[in-house]
């Protein structure tokens, strides 16, 4: 990648050709995923996708079996140290040790990472600021709530300054408050710090959050692209009547050349603008009760409709304008 200087920055992760496996099971079938830095990647799937699989070779913690994967062009099979040190990690598991408090956690990882005690302290007070931990310092991480415990973690992760961090469905067992603290703080690093992210996530609420999508389901890749992207490769906006007589209405519809379909909500007049064409529709319609409701497609469908399944309207006919 092509810096403003015009030098090449090498990207904040290169990911190529990589296969994963565990015995006999493959895990990652030839994945290339690339972010130049200062991105937010989201990486979904269904259970056994592949994802920690991936993540875990990113983060030095296993060796690719084919392909290679680079950190700010560091190979992680040749160079695991140089990589590792351009990384922040935050996995599943819980690895902060609950009895100490949390400026002894932060300063543990401060001196594994070989910074000098001055540069440590400067680094862990602006931390514990940043993600409004000052006041819980001396406090023991049992005593935290476990979204408390979790923004120590990021913040522990952030310490050494690096490039990339790497995030194994961050918010989960969080409660819906903890979750959205969660993102605010990653958001603000984003912001502040211009960290690149990859994050692996189960909720598709989090997906929206990432510049760049990647759905994985049995190794592979099977959609990748922006949110605006994805939702736009999916047939699925829809302008959804309901009223007294559904029957009538799919007829009115179709009579006035719209091609209308008799859903389990209602009737569906799908099509890529539903708000140019609603007061068509309504013309079109002589029933009792009439409502109208216009329906975009969700990153819900998205990844219904990446993994096999048929989202709500993935897959259906469009609208016939007149
Ligand atoms: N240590 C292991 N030994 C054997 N098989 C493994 C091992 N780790 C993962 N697998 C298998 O590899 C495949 C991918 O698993 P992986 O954990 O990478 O998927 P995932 O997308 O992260 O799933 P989840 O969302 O459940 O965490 C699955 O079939 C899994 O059973």
């Amino acid at each position: 990648m092509t810096g403003p200087s015009g030098t090449e920055t090498p990207a904040a992760f290169e990911i190529t050709g990589l296969v994963v496996r565990h015995g006999k099971v493959t895990a990652v079938r030839d994945v290339s995923i690339a972010s130049p830095p200062g991105r937010v990647t989201a990486l979904l799937g269904p259970n056994g996708a592949g994802k920690s699989s991936l993540l875990s070779v990113l983060s030095t913690a296993s060796r690719p079996d084919e392909g290679t994967v680079r950190v700010f062009g560091h190979d992680v099979r040749a160079e695991p140290t140089a990589a590792r040190r351009r990384l922040g990690l935050v996995f599943q598991e819980r690895t902060l040790d609950k009895e100490l408090s949390v400026e002894r956690n932060l300063w543990f990882h401060a001196r594994l990472f070989g910074m000098a005690r001055e540069d440590a302290r400067a680094r862990i007070d602006l931390m514990l600021d940043l993600f409004g931990l000052a006041d819980r310092r001396g406090q023991a991480i049992e005593e935290l709530s476990g979204g408390l415990a979790r923004r120590v973690e990021i913040a522990r992760a952030l310490l050494h300054r690096p490039g990339l961090i790497v995030l194994d469905e961050p918010t989960n067992g969080l409660d819906p408050s903890a979750r959205a603290a969660v993102w605010a703080d990653l958001l603000l690093l984003r912001r502040e710090l211009g960290v690149t992210i990859l994050y692996a996530t189960h909720y598709m609420d989090e997906a929206e959050y990432a510049d760049e999508i990647v759905i994985l389901a049995k190794g592979r890749i099977v959609r990748q692209g922006s949110l605006g992207e994805l939702k736009g490769s999916l047939d699925s906006s829809r302008i959804v009547v309901t009223c007294a007589d559904h029957g009538a209405a799919v007829r009115q519809l179709r009579t006035a050349g719209f091609d209308a379909l008799l859903e389990p909500g209602g009737v569906a007049v799908h099509c890529a603008d539903p708000e140019a064409l609603i007061a068509q529709v309504v013309r079109a319609l002589d029933v009792p009760g009439l409502t109208l409701s216009v329906h975009h497609p969700s990153m819900n469908d998205v990844y219904l409709a990446a993994a096999g399944h048929d989202g709500p309207g993935a897959g259906r006919g469009s609208v016939i304008t007149r």
